[in-house]
């Protein structure tokens, strides 16, 4: 493993490398989660008519009166009826469009209607443009509003579905392919042997794929076998939009992802990061890109939060989603190492969890991320700002 490269000159590799996904257009009913890749902008001005605000009268408020003979009713989704006196009125509800002639509308609240007639109470008044929404007040047509990039959720598809948007265009989901190795490892069904252990890594990554909404997820997991791993890496590399491996990445006799991604996909961006957990990550790219990830429970998590979910939001277009913070606690550091510690959010701030070591995998419980502590002699004292990578 050559020298160890800082996390941030990690990043920034991947990050100079990877390609921007390519984007397709789907149902309006299918877009949630997605990322936006075409603006949504106003077919109409918003709101595209007068409209009233609240159910009540409708006036011309130039003459200014305290009573009005009711003209007629203008209901919500009717055309406009037309005022044609101005000690006239129109009964109105909210939502419908404002009678022509009248600029202002008078709440049920305000007045006393009898015998066909509508009173102002005595201690109301009114003006010209109360409780209309006046038509393009708040935007103008073509008007952009909602911005490529945007992740799509209730907010932004409502203001699609208003924009008659059935159809919208969102980035391409990935295909990713996690190829997962070891001898040792047997999948959750099965009873490990005492030499064996249970995979944990494909339920993790898939989880953190889809509850991003990241990509789509196929995996594979392979024996410590140097033919398996060329076959599988090649199958993956012509079947995928990334590609992520775990395991075999460190000296081991057996350890040969790197070799064999070397042979396949050339000298890799990096190989080795000054960070603990996951010192030996590995990144590749062959037209796309390969993370090659430690694998120890807690190097997975940490480099996926760190480098994985980060590259891929960046591939889709998305909003980066990492934030700084400060920590609840004075937090022990890493003299010569970053350290990468699994941490909740709680009241805006980090509770890191520290781990046994980086086999300890209940330390992620309830976790949602890994601060990034830069390496230091002392602690860091509680209040210290620190970054926070979401998983
Ligand atoms: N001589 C050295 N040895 C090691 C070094 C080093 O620098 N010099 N680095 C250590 C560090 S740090 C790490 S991290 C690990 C990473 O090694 P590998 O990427 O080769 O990972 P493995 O050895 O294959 O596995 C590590 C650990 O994780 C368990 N594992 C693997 N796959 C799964 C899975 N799908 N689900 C759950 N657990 C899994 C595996 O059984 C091992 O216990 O290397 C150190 N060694
Ligand atoms: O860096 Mo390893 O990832 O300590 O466990």
């Amino acid at each position: 493993m050559p020298s160890l490269v800082q996390p941030l000159s990690a990043f920034d590799s991947i990050s100079a490398s990877l390609p921007l996904i390519q984007s397709e257009a789907v149902d309006l009913n299918a877009a949630f989660g997605r990322i936006l890749r075409a603006p949504i902008c106003a077919d109409r001005p918003v709101p595209p008519f007068d409209r009233a605000m609240m159910d009540g009268i409708a006036i011309d408020s130039t003459a200014k009166l305290k009573q009005w003979k009711i003209a007629g009713i203008q209901a919500a989704g009717e055309p406009a009826a037309q005022l044609t006196a101005t000690d006239q009125c129109f009964e109105i509800m909210t939502g419908a469009i404002l009678p022509a002639g009248c600029d202002c509308v008078i709440p049920i609240e305000a007045i006393e209607i009898a015998q066909g007639q509508a009173k102002l109470k005595c201690e109301e008044t009114y003006n010209r443009g109360n409780f209309i929404h006046t038509t393009a007040s708040d935007h103008q047509p073509g008007s952009v509003l909602v911005d490529s990039g945007s992740l799509l959720r209730a907010p932004e598809l409502s203001i699609a579905a208003s924009c008659g948007a059935t159809q919208v265009q969102v980035s391409l989901l990935p295909r990713i392919t996690l190829i997962t190795s070891g001898d040792e490892v047997v999948p959750p069904n099965q009873t490990p042997l005492d030499y064996q252990i249970r995979a944990s890594h494909p339920t993790a990554i898939r989880s953190i794929i889809i509850s991003n909404q990241l990509g789509t997820l196929n995996h594979l997991h392979i024996a410590d076998d140097e033919d398996a791993t060329r076959q599988a890496i090649t199958q993956a590399l012509d079947s995928s939009d990334a590609v992520i491996l775990t395991g075999g990445v460190s000296k081991g006799k057996f350890d040969y992802i790197a070799p064999i991604l070397r042979e396949l996909a050339g000298a890799p961006l990096f190989h080795g990061v000054s960070q603990r957990p996951g010192k030996p990550l590995g990144y590749f790219f062959r037209d796309i890109p390969i993370f090659a990830l430690p694998g120890n429970p807690l190097s997975v998590m940490a480099c996926m939060a760190r480098y994985v979910v980060p590259a891929l939001r960046q591939m889709l277009g998305a909003p980066s989603e990492i934030c700084e913070l400060p920590l609840a606690a004075e937090s022990k550091t890493l003299p010569h190492l970053t350290h990468l510690l699994a941490a909740k959010i709680e009241n805006g701030q980090i509770h890191p969890s520290a781990p046994n070591n980086s086999g300890d995998y209940s330390a992620l419980l309830a976790c949602q991320g890994v601060v990034e502590m830069h390496p230091a002699e002392t602690p860091l004292a509680a209040g210290s700002r620190c970054k926070f990578y979401p998983w």
